[in-house]
């Protein structure tokens, strides 16, 4: 049974639209003109326990508003939701027992007070029996590597070192579910890696299951085998990283390095008349091709038998590349994979 299942998700904010000059800020307080933005529509899946799922769209695309949903902060206009067996605006109190939310752009530590001061108010809100509570946080403190910050003043520390005592106290009263925010925003490279390396561990040794939203796509690469990906409120994607690069990347780069620039001057005039966009610079020549417009093969067969490669690689468009390419055009290109699939392998819009 999955432990996170949502059917038909649908949800809509009000608004009132302020009408433009003095005589319509006055007509708009007279009588608000009202109107209905769709932040979320019908959106299913389901998600089963230890799973690792990544929930990406571009700005306003919806993801807030969902995650708002599943935590029980937001009620849906339509469609139904499961967390762990419950519906989490009719039970928000216990849906937080099996909860645990990380903001990256919000705190939940109360800023002028020590670490520790913050989690004792989270065992005290969440009932943890005192010696799971000494244990888990000194479990959790080691790893995290946080025991010297726990007497601290939250505002002092750095936002690596805060962003471990976030997760820390996410994970103190035990939940079977992390919510994270953009968990590695704002972080450098050593710090976004601890922690990369934290949710994977606590995902693979205690089951916990995984919903994080974020911008980077090294978060997915490391932390997630499935990536979900809405825009304007749909879900227009279920399935792996992997997949998308499969069907969706179009671009792929051939590196070819010579002995001599003239070789790759010359190796170049072979490629002049086909799909293939030749540079040479120094001793490399980099042919750019669209995967479905030339075939590898034959490029890799012209270049081993007409010519002497001192060494050659080859590169796909890079991920950040190709996701930002999806936000923009959709998911246009080569077949989607076929709907059976869909729920957790392949493209569902
Ligand atoms: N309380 C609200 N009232 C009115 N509109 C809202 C409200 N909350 C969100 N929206 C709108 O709903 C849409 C989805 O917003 P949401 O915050 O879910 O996007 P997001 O995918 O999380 O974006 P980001 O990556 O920028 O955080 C946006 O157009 C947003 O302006």
């Amino acid at each position: 049974m999955p432990i996170i299942d949502v059917q038909h998700l649908r949800k809509t904010f009000v608004t009132s639209v302020r009408k433009e000059g003095r005589l319509g800020t006055l007509r708009s307080l007279i009588r608000p003109e009202r109107r209905e933005m769709v932040a979320v529509e019908d959106i299913s899946f389901s998600i089963e326990q230890g799973e690792s799922v990544a929930y990406l769209g571009p700005n306003g695309a919806g993801k807030s508003t969902t995650i708002k949903m599943l935590t029980g902060i937001l009620e849906p206009s339509e469609g139904r939701i499961e967390v762990a067996g419950r519906v989490p605006h009719l039970n928000r109190k216990l849906s937080a027992y099996q909860i645990g939310v990380v903001f990256g752009q919000r705190s939940q530590l109360l800023f002028d007070l020590p670490v520790n001061d913050s989690y004792e108010l989270f065992r005290y809100m969440y009932s943890i029996p005192w010696d799971r509570y000494r244990a888990n946080l000194k479990a959790f403190a080691e790893v995290l590597e946080v025991e010297h910050l726990l007497k601290r003043t939250v505002r002092t520390l750095s936002l690596g070192q805060r962003m471990r005592c976030e997760i820390l106290a996410s994970l103190l009263h035990e939940p079977d579910i992390l919510f994270l925010d953009e968990p590695t925003i704002g972080l450098d490279v050593v710090a976004k890696e601890r922690i990369r390396a934290f949710i994977e561990q606590i995902n693979r040794e205690k089951g916990i299951t995984l919903l994080l939203t974020t911008h980077d796509m090294q978060d997915i690469e490391r932390l997630c085998q499935r990536t979900m990906i809405i825009d304007k409120g749909q879900l227009i994607y279920d399935g792996s990283l992997q997949r998308i690069r499969e069907h969706y990347a179009t671009e792929r780069q051939i590196r070819v390095t010579y002995e001599e620039p003239w070789l790759a001057e010359a190796a170049a005039l072979l490629f002049s008349d086909q799909q293939v966009k030749a540079r040479v610079e120094e001793r490399m020549l980099t042919l750019s091709y669209d995967q479905h417009a030339a075939d590898t093969s034959d490029l890799l067969q012209t270049l081993i038998t007409h010519t002497k490669p001192r060494d050659l690689t080859m590169q796909d468009e890079n991920i950040d590349a190709l996701i930002s390419r999806i936000y923009r055009e959709g998911l246009t290109h080569g077949e989607p994979p076929s709907r059976p699939e869909a729920q957790l392998e392949g493209a569902v819009r």
